[in-house]
């Protein structure tokens, strides 16, 4: 472990969006994904939950003194494929259960079919309930666009649509983040002049996974560039591997360290 790894793994936890996003999720596992998120070496960014824990989440983080990570949950997840209503719907309870951080997911398959239109009212609509009340993180499944002409656009459209941040995946299809993918989104990112972020996600475990995108950011984007509003990585399993390289033990009672 040299002195730049851990000065990496150290700024890989402030910039993680620490995940769980399991269908038997329960309320104490969300609880020991609060207690977690606030390392011995400093808070991640945030946790992120299916919608129905977003309350438990706030109210735990809020008292082991954890305010400054924020509460990130998905909508439209993971297939894409909700009316808009019901995106809408979900994202009003979202924010009004506290939610600071809305990852939707963009309708991939309508862009799939040729219909880019879905998507663009999809992200406008919800940038419009979020406001500055929240971020809007935009799920572009770039795994299944898999065509970097498709990527582009979604990426394109989504940031003109007001997105704060476009996101590759779920992590609930075969393909999840990848390098090709990113560059496509931060060169978009880096031509549309506009204020918006980063986030790889699905399949993340190691320091050596997440450097990739962190020097894609740097040589694209410039070192200036990264910071937790600019660019997150989205994972279920990144934070066990940072923790060990800095010599933290793993939590021996649940999630307590
Ligand atoms: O948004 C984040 C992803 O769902 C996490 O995927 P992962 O479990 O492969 O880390």
């Amino acid at each position: 472990m040299t002195e730049l790894d851990t000065t990496l793994a150290h700024n890989l936890i402030a910039l993680l969006d620490l995940t769980s996003l399991n269908d038997d999720d329960s309320d104490a596992r969300i609880i020991d994904l609060c207690q977690r998120a606030l390392t011995p070496v400093g808070p991640v960014a945030a946790v992120c939950v299916y919608p129905r824990f977003v309350a438990l989440a706030r109210r735990t983080l809020d008292a082991l003194g954890g305010q400054t990570v924020a509460v990130a949950t998905v909508t439209n997840f993971p297939a894409g494929n909700a009316a808009l209503d019901e995106v809408l719907e979900q994202t009003r309870q979202a924010l009004a259960d506290g939610a600071d951080e809305i990852d939707v997911v963009y309708p991939y398959r309508a862009l799939l079919a040729g219909d880019a239109d879905r998507g663009f009212a999809l992200v406008r609509a919800c940038k419009a309930l979020c406001a500055d009340r929240a971020l809007l993180k935009v799920i572009l499944e770039t795994g299944e666009l898999a065509d970097p002409a498709l990527i582009r656009q979604a990426s394109l459209d989504a940031i003109e649509a007001g997105a704060d941040f476009i996101k590759t995946s779920t992590g609930k299809v075969a393909v999840n983040a990848t390098a090709e993918a990113a560059r496509i989104m931060l060169e978009c990112i880096a031509s549309s002049g506009v204020n918006v972020g980063l986030k790889p996600a699905g399949g993340l475990k190691t320091l050596d996974d997440a450097r990739v995108y962190l020097e894609l950011a740097e040589a694209i984007n410039g070192g200036q560039w990264i910071s937790p509003r600019h660019l997150r990585f989205g994972a279920s399993s990144l934070l066990g591997d940072l923790l060990n390289r800095l010599g933290v033990p793993a939590p021996a009672d649940g999630g307590r360290y």
